[in-house]
């Protein structure tokens, strides 16, 4: 199918020019328009697949607005705008748009920019009906089974986790009489554990007597109407509905949607998911709820009792239906927020074949999240391949990636397979991809959008079936208005963003991290570590972990190497954790002598070990055999 092309620009020239452009490359241009108001004359009547979009146009509106009305009514569109600096970017990105093209552009910019953006379409759209299908199946599944009501309902709210978020739910039920309320809660305790709340846990929680209780839920208990609250909007309802205001102190909640389902038998249920993270909240939410309707009004009478909601006792404890997180995600510790919604995008995308851009500072977790990506998707018994572009020679990195025929240069005396190849069926792990040299970045593209290569030399390019997902500590918005990359390959990796949160910003998992890398090292180490002194535990709380996971790791290691007769010392933190003030040091060392002095440092504390857990390459964080050479190098001796 032709897909029909709306040019959206006011420059005469560059408006025939694109249409020449496309209906040479075989598009149908469905029109020209100049501003706004004339787009959106054309739009009401005429079927459009995609818009191309400048930011500036005649009259009053610009293309930014018409971005939010194109979002609304889900057509795809791609920005082409001589504006490429932060601000526009920034306010640009804000309306997701399926691409954005510099001016002045070539026409190969402009195809290519379509090509990403049909793949970015074809992404969500698979997305969204896999989402669907998933949960309906699952809605009827659950409905079967032979659980006991609260295992049901845990079961429903963990599935629903990946596609609604949310720390909090209250299902309330209300009968055909019309007056009966029957409440519930649910509270998110970890990654697939879930706690049942009753009204009179719930009031215990939060000190209140009955009468009080009551007195709040009369005036206006939680709300039945289906509707979004993010922003001011939450914040108002907070002060309209006592209920709301309620439940979102007690949980610190920020943001609030409502849905409520039609029983065949009269009955109505209500679903008031509640998340601590603000503006969550999407219309793309409510519209799975909706494309959900048929199948739960007819399901939910078998899987929500209301009878028995509120005259049976629920599980205090947290219940666990699914197999507990261990299984899923063994490599990754943490139980905050910021952590679980992470994991909850896992899930989602890994099964897919979508791209993954990592975003996250250095010592995040990164490759660990790129290392699950690969785990729970169906490529799991193909490699995955991780290339570290930050670390690759200039001159070989074309030739690490794509390989090389023997003799295409001097000193290729074989051919080589590259990276590309050799993760063929599998991911490709492409970390500090702001680091890749301009150039290759469109080499990089184009092995992506062609899905095949070429070795250096050859005569023919060889197909390769990748994934790919790619990592970067760097602002790549930043990195773009710079000209240092590339913003269509940005569009081409960023189709399913995965933003890690700095170690700071959770610190709730610190508790969590220290147990698990106590035991992890000290049984390799042979030391017997029972517990962690809370001394030691509030000492590192109150840092603010510039280095992220990786340094805690290792400060808790160097703890473990000193720790006599088991026991961690609070004090012997302050050695890893101090942090010299900027500015320039007494005397000035080279790079070299610094980088002497730090080994032989690390050396002493590790009594001369290099290799192996608990060693100085460890502790350094680069491959034994690379610092035994810098060893050799710096002439260090025993
Ligand atoms: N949530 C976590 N649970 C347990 N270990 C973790 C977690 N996150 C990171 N780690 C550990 O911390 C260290 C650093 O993680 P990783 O190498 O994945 O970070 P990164 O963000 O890729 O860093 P860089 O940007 O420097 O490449 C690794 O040893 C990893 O195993």
């Amino acid at each position: 199918m032709t897909e029909k092309i709306l040019i959206v620009e006011d420059e005469f020239i560059v408006a025939h020019d694109l249409q020449m452009i496309l209906q040479r490359a075989g598009y149908q241009v469905v029109g020209i328009a100049d501003s706004v108001k004339q787009a959106e004359a054309i739009l009401e009547k005429q079927a459009v697949d995609l818009v191309l979009l400048d930011i500036y146009l005649k009259g009053r509106l610009t293309g930014i607005d018409l971005a939010r009305h194109l979002m609304k009514i889900q057509i795809p569109f791609i920005y082409i705008s001589a504006n490429s600096n932060e601000k526009v970017l920034e306010a640009a990105k804000s309306t997701s748009p399926y691409g954005f093209i510099v001016k002045p552009y070539r026409d190969r910019d402009i195809l290519l920019s379509i090509d990403i953006a049909r793949y970015r379409k074809e992404n969500s759209h698979n997305m969204k009906t896999s989402s669907e299908r998933f949960m309906q199946d699952f809605i009827v599944d659950i409905s079967m089974k032979s659980l006991t009501w609260q295992k049901k309902i845990i079961a429903m709210a963990s599935a629903f986790q990946p596609y609604i978020p949310f720390d909090f739910i209250v299902l309330s039920g209300i009968e055909k009489d019309g007056k009966r309320y029957r409440e519930i809660g649910i509270t998110r305790e970890n990654f697939d554990q879930y706690g049942l709340l009753s009204v009179s846990e719930f009031m215990e929680l939060t000190h209140l007597s009955s009468t009080q209780y009551a007195n709040i839920n009369q005036l206006l208990p939680e709300t039945t109407t289906d509707c979004i609250y993010i922003g001011d909007d939450f914040e108002n309802v907070k002060k309209s509905v006592p209920m709301k205001n309620l439940i979102a102190n007690t949980y610190q909640l920020n943001a609030n949607l409502v849905k409520t389902f039609y029983l065949e038998n009269g009955d109505q249920i209500s679903f008031s998911f509640y998340s601590r993270t603000q503006n969550i909240y999407q219309q793309a939410h409510m519209e799975l709820l909706s494309s959900l309707s048929a199948t739960l009004e007819k399901k939910l009478a078998h899987i929500i009792d209301l009878e028995k909601v509120g005259a049976e006792p629920v599980n205090k404890k947290p219940d666990n239906i699914l197999p507990p997180a261990k299984t899923e995600f063994e490599n990754i510790i943490g139980k905050s927020t910021a952590i679980l919604s992470v994991l909850d995008k896992i899930k989602i995308v890994a099964p897919t074949n979508t791209s993954v851009l990592i975003t996250g500072e250095s010592g995040t977790g990164k490759e660990e999240i790129a290392k699950s990506l690969h785990r729970l998707s169906q490529r799991n018994t193909k490699p995955m391949v991780a290339v570290n572009c930050a670390a690759l020679p200039f001159d070989l990195i074309e030739s690490i990636l794509f390989g090389h025929e023997k003799g295409a240069f001097t000193g290729a005396v074989n051919t080589r397979i590259g990276k590309f190849e050799e993760a063929n069926g599998g991911t490709i792990f492409l970390d500090e991809i702001g680091e890749m040299p301009f150039d290759l970045q469109a080499k990089l593209l184009r092995a992506l959008q062609e899905k095949e290569i070429e070795r250096i030399g050859g005569k023919q390019p060889i197909a390769v079936d990748l994934r790919i997902i790619a990592a970067t500590n760097l602002h790549l918005e930043k990195e773009i208005a710079k000209g240092r990359f590339r913003l269509d390959l940005f569009y081409r990796l960023n189709v399913f963003p995965i933003h890690i949160p700095p170690l700071w910003q959770r610190k709730t998992d610190i508790p969590l991290l220290a147990e698990y890398f106590v035991n992890k090292h000290a049984k390799v180490i042979g030391k017997s570590i029972p517990s962690i002194p809370s001394d030691f535990l509030d000492r590192l709380l109150q840092y603010d972990w510039p280095g992220n996971i990786r340094e805690l790791e290792h400060i808790i290691l160097r703890s473990i190497l000193l720790a006599s007769n088991g026991k961690l010392n609070p004090n012997d933190l302050e050695l890893g954790m101090k942090h010299e003030e900027p500015g320039l040091p007494h005397e000035i060392k080279t790079i070299n002598d610094n980088e002497r002095d730090h080994i032989i440092r690390v050396l002493a504390l590790c009594k001369g070990r290099v290799a192996g857990s608990g060693g100085a390459a460890e502790l350094l964080g680069v491959p034994a055999t690379t610092l035994n050479s810098k060893i050799k190098k710096l002439d260090i001796k025993r």
